[in-house]
């Protein structure tokens, strides 16, 4: 089994959740099933012109605990419709080998095997309490692609870069995280990269408007993204740090962020739901709150 992205020629729109550790399976299967079932299948099926813009505007992911996810990807397959748009299902790790005496870890092959169509790396929840660098990060994004999914990379800044006097910091630390972190993978691969300054993970709020652009802007202008761009590999970036509602309309810009990797404030099917269908919504060259 195998669930991959539907080929874009344009950068569609992105909105995920990571349950990270929160969920229980049961919870995590009722989840999907109340997102799906209860707010898209809902609002799509009666509405064929809804489910035609989201199936052509945006992506649409999932990323459960690991041992939910053979149950997620069974669900979301199983719950799909021919028009409307896709829930792929990510895994939040993996090792770098596809094979071999490394007890505990998971393998990218088998997550492929499964119906995984995303990995999520470089977390700074993994980087903090699991020691993971950019090598680490460089070596699983490799295997990832090689694997046939996308891998979403996580950078972000820490404390130094978290006022706004701080924005250069910010850009290049992330920028030398997102070349690091992209070396050996295949250029003609597509990547997601998911900026995620440490200080707004697990805040009150996520971090300011300019700052997010700034940063997302020194991002898609570096020479690693731009000659990935040349060989045609699209790199589309999300924004994630106490992402929710409201939040896609003061962030976006011409160029600018893809679209949104919420945690826990899409932890409520409907709050998903609701922030997919406003980064559905604004305007592609800029944002509403202008
Ligand atoms: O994986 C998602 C991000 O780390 C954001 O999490 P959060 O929105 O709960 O801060």
């Amino acid at each position: 089994m195998s669930s991959s992205v539907p080929p874009s020629p344009h950068r569609r729109r992105l909105v995920g959740v990571s349950t990270k550790m929160y969920f229980s399976h049961a919870r995590t299967t009722q989840f999907i099933a109340s997102f799906i079932d209860g707010h898209l299948q809902h609002h799509t099926s009666t509405n064929p012109n809804l489910a035609a813009s989201l199936a052509s505007k945006i992506d649409i992911f999932i990323i459960p605990d690991f041992l939910s996810l053979t149950s997620a990807v069974e669900q979301s397959t199983r719950r799909q419709t021919t028009d409307g748009p896709k829930v792929l299902v990510g895994a939040q790790d993996c090792h770098w080998e596809d094979s071999g005496p490394f007890t505990g870890e998971v393998s990218p092959s088998v997550l492929a095997e499964v119906g995984c169509s995303i990995v999520e790396i470089g977390h700074a929840e993994r980087r903090r309490f699991f020691g993971e660098t950019d090598a680490i990060t460089a070596k699983k994004a490799q295997a990832v692609a090689r694997n046939g999914m996308i891998p979403l990379i996580c950078v972000g800044e820490g404390e130094a870069g978290g006022s706004p006097g701080q924005v250069e910091e910010a850009q290049e630390e992330v920028v030398r995280q997102v070349e690091s972190c992209l070396e050996g993978v295949d250029e003609m691969k597509e990547v997601w990269i998911a900026y995620e300054p440490v200080w707004a993970i697990g805040a009150k709020e996520p971090a300011g408007k300019e700052h997010v652009r700034a940063v997302v802007r020194a991002v898609r202008k570096s020479e690693v993204v731009r000659r990935r761009e040349g060989k045609g590999g699209m790199t589309r970036i999300l924004y994630g740090g106490s992402a929710g509602p409201g939040l896609f309309a003061q962030l976006k810009e011409e160029d600018g962020v893809d679209g949104l990797f919420l945690g826990r404030f899409a932890h409520e099917e409907g709050q998903f739901w609701k922030t997919i269908c406003e980064v559905a919504e604004v305007d592609d060259s800029k944002g509403r709150a202008e």
